[in-house]
């Protein structure tokens, strides 16, 4: 119970929790043989004061220089143990959890990726786990060794001497209580510049993606100012927070020393009184010395497990949202999509309210209605990229929340406009769409998708690299890559959104060829904005408002006289004046 605690408190692994119990015990033995060490000197002193004081005969070289060897052998033995048991495990550690992340987010649902964006994940994968990271290895091992041994010394001490060991050790809770006193404070200071540096990363990132826009609209320096600005705040955070936990740290170290001071205050009077020997008061002395300097240090880590915690709490947010799961096989019956009383929102704002339509298999649906009227939404909600917040789709009579959305897309081919490539080469970036598709069969969709001739005149065809995001093509010749992915992929469902759009009309009219070939006999779902794209498609459902305002086929529509008929006239007639 305790364990699963601490473990959720530090986002470890399951073989984390095991390397910081290792890191931990061999904590207690290091220091263990430390107190050894400080036990030989305390023999060989008291010996010598005894041949000095009472002209004993001198204590045995020979054992002495033993158990300094002893010393020094278990000193580096156990010392190597600590090390492996807490830096050395750690490195797979840190491993482990960036894919176990880096996996979890991929199962996450989209609407996930609204809270939090692209810099503030990168900021957790890399800034927090790196974090942990120091905190796996430095400071929870060692810390709580440190604990335990102190414990078992302070007990110790307490059965040879409880008035000494009361004047040494009495300074440790008191420097504890003020260190925990401010964690409050420690804490919310570590949360202020974590949303800083996110905000630092943040605008960062968006100078980067939008340095075109940037330099076109003459804004890069009220740009940069704006960035400056930024950083001198994270920077003005992160100082202020460092002050205040320095401050916190060095007044519990000045407090936990005054034990030394007491004890010898203490120390003093018992000799003087009688009570104790002068050896006894060295033995303490040189005790502290050793219990003092791990918790020492320890008052530092305590401080940093504080500021750790809002980068553990970061990455088990990651890990506690529910991924998108569902059944491992999906065998439905056809592909007709269905949307029984679809309602759906964004966070609060409702964007669909009960949706009804169904999308058969064998005819193109087109989706078209004004701007924001939540055709993508459908889009997206017919694919199980988001969950429905009321209502079903279901494909072939089954409900899509109840399949795993991984199962579920491979019956799907998607087209949309903000086409994702990949910084690989042509080839691989089509032979996405079909895991272990031969060259021919790649070959033959780029050709059925009009990308051969762009592709042949790259410097290295097909095996030619094509930039972060297909940064070295153009809009059509990005899109046609899609379209070629999308045809080896074979789907029996296609969704398109606005798949033509960035196309010349020489272009278009090839890639509709292509595209007429890749929907041929499939449930299609086409979301477009040009009414001439939808004149072909055999049914169409026209949204307003996230409500379906009426459906029917291009010609039905037409006859009836309604919000159809009204936006292809308003095309027609935007068309005319733009050739005036
Ligand atoms: N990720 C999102 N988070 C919050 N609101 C969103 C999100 N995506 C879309 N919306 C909102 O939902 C509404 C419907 O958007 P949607 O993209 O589905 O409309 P659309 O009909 O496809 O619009 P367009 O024709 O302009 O592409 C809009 O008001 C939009 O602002």
């Amino acid at each position: 119970m305790f364990s699963k605690k601490f473990q959720r408190k530090y986002a470890l692994t399951d073989q984390g929790i095991r390397n910081t119990k290792k890191g931990a015990f061999w904590t207690v033995i290091v220091n263990l043989v430390v107190m050894g060490g400080v036990s030989i000197l305390y023999l060989m002193m008291s010996g010598f004061m005894g041949t000095l004081t009472e002209e004993g005969p001198l204590p045995s070289v020979a054992l002495a220089v033993g158990l300094v060897l002893l010393f020094v052998v278990l000193s580096l033995v156990t010392h190597l143990q600590q090390y492996k048991a807490t830096y050395g495990l750690v490195y797979n550690e840190v491993k482990t959890t960036r894919l176990s992340l880096a996996e979890r987010l991929r199962k996450l649902p989209l609407g996930y990726f609204g809270k939090r964006d692209l810099a503030d994940l990168t900021e957790t994968l890399m800034g927090d786990v790196n974090r942990m990271e120091h905190v796996w290895s430095h400071v929870l091992g060692y810390l709580y060794g440190s604990y335990i041994s102190t414990a078992l010394i302070a007990v110790c001490l307490l059965v040879y001497d409880w008035r000494l060991a009361l004047a040494c050790l009495w300074g440790v809770p008191v420097a504890f209580g003020l260190l925990f006193g401010s964690r409050k404070m420690t804490s919310r200071n570590a949360e202020r510049t974590k949303k800083a540096a996110v905000v630092v990363s943040d605008g960062i990132q968006e100078a980067l993606e939008n340095v075109r826009e940037i330099r076109a609209t003459n804004q890069e320096e009220r740009y940069l100012e704006g960035l400056n600005r930024k950083i001198d705040e994270h920077e003005r955070i992160m100082i202020r927070g460092e002050l205040g936990t320095g401050l916190f740290v060095n007044a519990a170290s000045v407090i936990m020393r005054l034990g030394v001071a007491t004890t010898i205050l203490v120390g003093a009077n018992l000799i003087l009184s009688g009570n104790i020997d002068f050896m006894l008061l060295f033995l303490f002395l040189l005790v502290i010395t050793r219990v003092y300097a791990p918790f020492d240090q320890s008052l530092a880590l305590i401080a940093e497990m504080f500021v750790s915690q809002v980068s553990a709490d970061r990455m088990m947010e990651i890990y506690d949202t529910p991924t998108a799961e569902g059944a491992e096989t999906f065998n439905p019956k056809g592909h007709d999509i269905v949307f029984e009383h679809v309602s759906f929102a964004y966070d609060k704002k409702e964007v669909l309210r009960d949706v009804n339509f169904t999308a058969k298999e064998g005819e193109i649906t087109a989706l078209v209605g004004p701007s924001g009227s939540g055709k993508s939404t459908c889009a997206r909600l017919a694919a199980r990229l988001w969950d429905v917040t009321e209502g079903a789709v279901k494909v072939g009579g089954v409900d899509i929340s109840t399949v795993d959305p991984e199962v579920l897309l491979k019956d799907y081919s998607m087209v949309f406009q903000d086409v994702v490539l990949f910084d690989d080469t042509v080839m691989e970036n089509i032979r996405l769409g079909k895991h272990g598709a031969t060259n021919e069969e790649v070959l033959a969709a780029a050709k059925a998708a009009n990308c051969d001739e762009f592709v042949r005149k790259l410097p290295k065809g097909y095996d030619t690299p094509i930039g972060e995001n297909g940064a070295k093509l153009s809009g059509g010749e990005r899109q046609r890559i899609s379209i070629a992915r999308a045809l080896l992929k074979d789907a029996p469902i296609v969704l398109l959104d606005e798949a033509t759009a960035s196309l010349d009309v020489e272009n278009e009219t090839k890639v509709q060829g292509a595209l007429s070939r890749l929907l041929a006999g499939k449930t299609v779902l086409v979301i477009a904005h040009r009414m001439r794209t939808v004149e072909a498609a055999d049914k169409i459902v026209v949204l307003a408002d996230g409500r379906v305002a009426e459906e029917g086929s291009p010609a039905e529509l037409m006859a009836k006289g309604g919000l159809y008929r009204r936006m292809v006239e308003l095309q027609q007639q935007s068309a005319q004046w733009s050739l005036e």
